[in-house]
């Protein structure tokens, strides 16, 4: 495997990954590494489509003007050919690949290939459960009777207790704000101890934080509690990762680091079952003490887990410690030290370690500047603003509020909606790890956007105006009520197919090397920052707005059509080295062009290369016979 890339693996799924050292944010994308593994074939099989040999088009000037001419229609093609050079790639391939191309059981059979590893990363990915099950319960303690008694506020007016907007908003949205700081800070221990070590570490913290929760009698401490648990959460989504896509084989490597994402939806869900079972079967703390308790199973389970897990061989090689690297890759491809597979894997890493130490690390002020070809302040911006239009298409307005939207819309049980919720969210998650590749970036984060934009503004409009059919103190409309639920639903699954993965694709794969552990550690704390904006502000804009809030998520999520439409340039299919090459191409405001002009150029330079230009007189031929 490809640990220059590979390491270029997680953050796809990590969402969150906020590191500023070389060995986390040298993880990047999972797809990108399954796609540049391919581009590399694709690239020797582009003189296959191209016409050979002596057609007028062989000279620079003709060929640049046949190049233009056949623009439009070479764009619509593109995809097309794309398709047919990764189609080619069959004939050429490995045993492996061929059980890949290999129709049906593909998936399954590279499963069962890898069986130990997998399940290996499986228990890895548990940490994204952690992260999701924080989501899931959160969002129904809130609209607990006991939680509210003991950390709410009374209301002299109704003699109930509430929570104020900011003090439920704190509650939320603070836990964002610990792992936005512990993805900077404790995730370091990964890079000090040892992935293993530095997961097991963070759950002890996680521990802690929860000990505080469940033990609290006041809001602060509980929101201290928060903010501990957060800070463990934070660092284990950047661990979990990046240790799944260090350990993992490459041909299935973009599965498994998507198991991270699957696990948090299934967090999700679970979190939100747990909720429904204890807010219908208690009325005292044991509402929300059994779903917090629960999280010391889960921590409990990660630490021994680990126990069983071999070190990740990339940190190994980092530290020196080859014998035991070389351990560790036989483990995982269960075979001998002296195998092939371990030799080329240490192979790899090793030269991936040497490219990148070559690369060095840019600095912050490199960051901010467009001077030169590569377009890096571009490219920073690009990363940001896709982080942050994925928090403000409002996913997490419906995850962390649904329990509270659901029971305005005067659902009886707004617990079950939210279960209803979190399971669309969670089996389109599967549909996502099948299509993840297989759509072009930019077709995925248009079409996500405009269907995501099209929910919102019908939720919006029909919450704000017949939902209430006899003013905002009388009863609701149910079926206006089921109409939105279904909206709520149709979002979900757009959003867990396309801009859930489809972000961290794009932005994993935006920045060289040099710059590429601070560029994804700006755009992941844009996606942290914008998160924790969105709890915190919710339930005070919610009580002015009700669902007229939906239009603001509406016209973020237009905007980011358009953004994308703009200024993204597609890069599936590319290597990493060769998107560095296409940045040198890009087109701002113009960006669906710069992908297309770039595939032109590089068959023309592979045509030259092929046929080059003949001697001036028999240049002279063809001119006439063009003319002719
Ligand atoms: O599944 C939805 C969840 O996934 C995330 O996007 C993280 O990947 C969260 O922000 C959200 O709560």
């Amino acid at each position: 495997m490809s640990t220059a890339e590979s390491a270029s693996l997680a953050s796809s799924v990590s969402e969150k990954n906020i590191s500023v050292n070389d060995t986390t944010l040298n993880v990047i994308s999972t797809y990108h590494e399954v796609s540049s593994s391919k581009s590399s074939t694709s690239e020797s099989s582009v003189s296959s489509i191209v016409p050979s040999s002596t057609e007028l088009s062989d000279h620079p000037e003709i060929a640049e003007q046949g190049t233009k001419q056949k623009h439009k229609k070479h764009h619509k093609k593109h995809r097309a050919h794309d398709q047919e050079e990764n189609n080619d790639q069959v004939t050429i391939s490995t045993e492996n690949e061929s059980i890949e191309e290999n129709g049906k059981n593909k998936l399954f059979g590279l499963l069962k290939k890898h069986s130990l590893v997998s399940l290996l990363c499986l228990l890895v990915a548990f940490g994204g459960f952690v992260f999701g099950w924080d989501t899931g319960t959160i969002s129904g303690f809130v609209q607990m009777s006991n939680f509210k008694e003991r950390f709410g506020e009374l209301n002299s007016l109704t003699n109930e207790y509430e929570f104020s907007n900011t003090r439920v908003g704190l509650i939320i949205s603070i836990f964002n704000i610990g792992c936005a700081i512990g993805g900077v800070t404790l995730a370091k221990l990964g890079d000090t101890y040892g992935r293993k070590i530095g997961l097991m570490s963070v759950m002890v913290v996680y521990i802690v934080g929860i000990v505080l929760q469940i033990s609290s009698f006041h809001w602060i401490q509980y929101m201290v509690g928060r903010i501990v648990s957060g800070l463990a959460v934070g660092a284990v989504s950047v661990l979990s990762p990046m240790f799944i896509a260090e350990t993992s084989p490459s041909e299935i490597r973009g599965v498994l680091v998507s198991c991270y994402q699957l696990m948090i939806t299934l967090g999700i869900l679970l979190g939100y079952v747990t909720t429904f079972g204890t807010v219908h079967s208690f009325t005292d703390t044991r509402q929300w003490r059994i779903p917090l308790g629960l999280c010391f199973a889960w921590a409990i389970f990660m630490i021994v887990g680990m126990l069983f897990l071999p070190e990740s061989a990339r940190f190994l090689v980092e530290h020196n410690r080859i014998p035991e690297a070389k351990v560790s890759l036989a483990r995982i491809n269960n075979c001998d030290v002296e195998d092939d597979i371990v030799v080329n894997d240490f192979k790899e890493i090793e030269t991936s370690i040497i490219e990148q130490r070559k690369a060095g690390e840019a600095s912050w002020k490199e960051l901010f500047s467009n001077d030169g070809e590569s377009q890096i302040l571009t490219r920073v911006i690009i990363g940001v603003a896709l982080q942050s239009f994925q928090q403000l298409t409002g996913n997490n307005y419906f995850f962390y509020y649904g329990t509270s939207i659901f029971k305005s819309i005067g659902l009886e049980d707004s617990f079950v909606t939210s279960i209803i919720l979190g399971m669309v969210n969670f089996l389109s998650t599967f549909i996502a790890l099948y299509s993840v590749g297989k759509i072009g970036r930019r077709d995925n984060l248009i079409f996500g956007a405009a269907a995501m934009a099209l929910c919102l503004l019908v939720f919006a409009s029909i919450g704000s105006t017949v939902l209430y059919p006899k003013g905002y103190d009388q009863a609701v409309d149910q079926q206006v009520g089921g109409a939105m639920v279904w909206c709520t639903c149709m979002f979900i699954m757009v959003f867990a197919i396309t801009w859930a993965p489809g972000v961290f694709v794009v932005v994993s794969e935006t920045y060289p090397l040099r710059v590429r552990s601070k560029g994804m550690a700006l755009a992941t704390a844009a996606n942290w920052i914008w998160g924790f904006l969105i709890a915190f502000f919710t339930p005070a804009i919610v009580s002015r707005l009700r669902f007229s809030y939906g239009y603001i998520f509406f016209g973020a999520t237009f905007a980011a059509m358009i953004f994308v439409l703009l200024m993204v340039p597609e890069t599936e299919n590319l290597t990493l080295e060769k998107i560095d090459e296409l940045y040198t191409h890009y087109k701002p405001f113009q960006a669906h062009l710069t992908r297309t002009e770039f595939d032109d150029y590089n068959k023309l330079q592979q045509r030259l290369k092929e046929n080059p230009p003949k001697p001036k007189q028999q240049i002279g031929y063809y001119y006439k016979q063009a003319d002719f």
